[in-house]
């Protein structure tokens, strides 16, 4: 029989899976156990956790967070949900599996090592004359983790995917979720329900291919997938988690319970909104005439300078355009902003 590993008496006595990522950079030894309650837990590699219930389930769930290694709040979610699985005092209905993106991002404190994770989905991180880094090698691994839970699930199973994040800037939306590019296919009422419980009542709909995770689970796996912005970046210690209150208890409730009901659809309880263009940094001198703290869902007057792109400039082209995720130290050849429409649900909603 091959040895435990060193590790598994204190984890499953602290429930602490975050120290022994963060204590693991980009790897640690495979191992698994059983709690009490029987549900069965396999530590796949650093940061990626598996949990199994013995009951039948009927939902496969995806937790994700530090895929940006500085988006602190969402690591603190999942921290909380892992040690009250690990102790007991949460009792599993579905499968779920957390995935910490970025340990080593995590422990320098910002939002990528060498290269954005989040850029190196869906096959981007492997491209032939581009040398492979860490970033690129854990893209691919947690493609396959995510690929294989997906494929051990019962047949049937609903799949799911909410990889959390925190934004930059401030949002005139404080919480808010990007629902990636379903090529056609309908956005589900029964997801922004589920969102709203969360606190998040602004969703944006993509309307290309991304190299994002959760782009990558929705295409790749046909999950119920979304980045979900839970506010602003903070460092641990100064996020004010009365504010992630709701998020919690609807996610552990999602993990726990057989069904969950949640209030009837109601469109206006919603804000959406359809992503009108993307706008990539190409040049090096590369601008926005906004300030720093020019906050997310800003609009602007049709005609209003929204960046400069070396020779380039981009004005709002419809009343209102609001900015997301404004960042003009991206590399080049990535998004530099989002543009955002008011939309209404229409009958490309089931
Ligand atoms: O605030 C910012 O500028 C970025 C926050 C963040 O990390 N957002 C995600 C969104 C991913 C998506 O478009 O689905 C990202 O930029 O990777
Ligand atoms: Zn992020």
């Amino acid at each position: 029989m091959l040895a435990k590993p060193s590790y598994l008496n204190e984890l499953k006595n602290t429930g602490d899976f975050l120290t022994l990522s963060r204590n693991n950079e980009w790897h640690l030894e495979a191992s698994e156990f059983a709690l009490e309650n029987g549900t069965r837990v396999t530590v796949h590699d650093t940061g990626v956790i598996e949990f199994k219930p013995r009951v039948t389930t009927t939902k496969d769930v995806v937790l994700s967070s530090a895929v940006h290694g500085n988006e602190t709040a969402p690591i603190e979610i999942c921290d909380s949900l892992i040690k009250q699985i690990i102790s007991g005092e949460l009792k599993l209905a579905q499968r779920v599996l957390f995935i910490y993106g970025n340990p080593k991002s995590i422990n320098i404190g910002l939002r990528f090592v060498e290269e954005n994770l989040n850029r190196l989905f869906n096959g981007h991180h492997t491209v032939e004359g581009i040398a492979m880094n860490d970033e690129r090698v854990r893209a691919a691994k947690l493609e396959q983790y995510v690929s294989d839970f997906f494929e051990r699930g019962e047949h049937g199973s609903a799949r799911s995917h909410y990889d959390l994040h925190t934004a930059i800037r401030g949002s005139k939306n404080e919480k808010f979720a990007v629902y990636p590019y379903l090529h056609g296919k309908p956005w589900k009422k029964s997801q922004l329900q589920f969102l709203l419980s969360c606190g998040v009542n602004t969703v944006l709909m993509m309307k290309s291919e991304a190299t994002t995770f959760s782009y990558y689970s929705s295409y790749v796996h046909g999950a119920d997938s979304f980045t979900v912005e839970l506010g602003q970046v903070k460092p641990f210690g100064q996020n004010d988690m009365t504010r992630f209150e709701k998020t919690k208890k609807t996610l552990a409730a999602l993990i726990s319970q057989n069904e969950v009901e949640y209030p009837q659809f109601n469109a206006s309880d919603f804000e959406l909104f359809a992503v009108h263009r993307t706008i990539n940094r190409t040049e090096d001198e590369f601008s926005f005439p906004f300030s720093d703290d020019a906050e997310n869902f800003t609009g602007f007057a049709k005609g209003e300078l929204l960046a400069t792109d070396g020779d380039t400039s981009y004005y709002a082209d419809v009343e209102g355009e609001a900015i997301i995720f404004p960042n003009a130290h991206v590399a080049l050849g990535q998004r530099a902003l989002l543009t955002v429409i008011p939309m209404q649900i229409d009958s490309n909603f089931v």
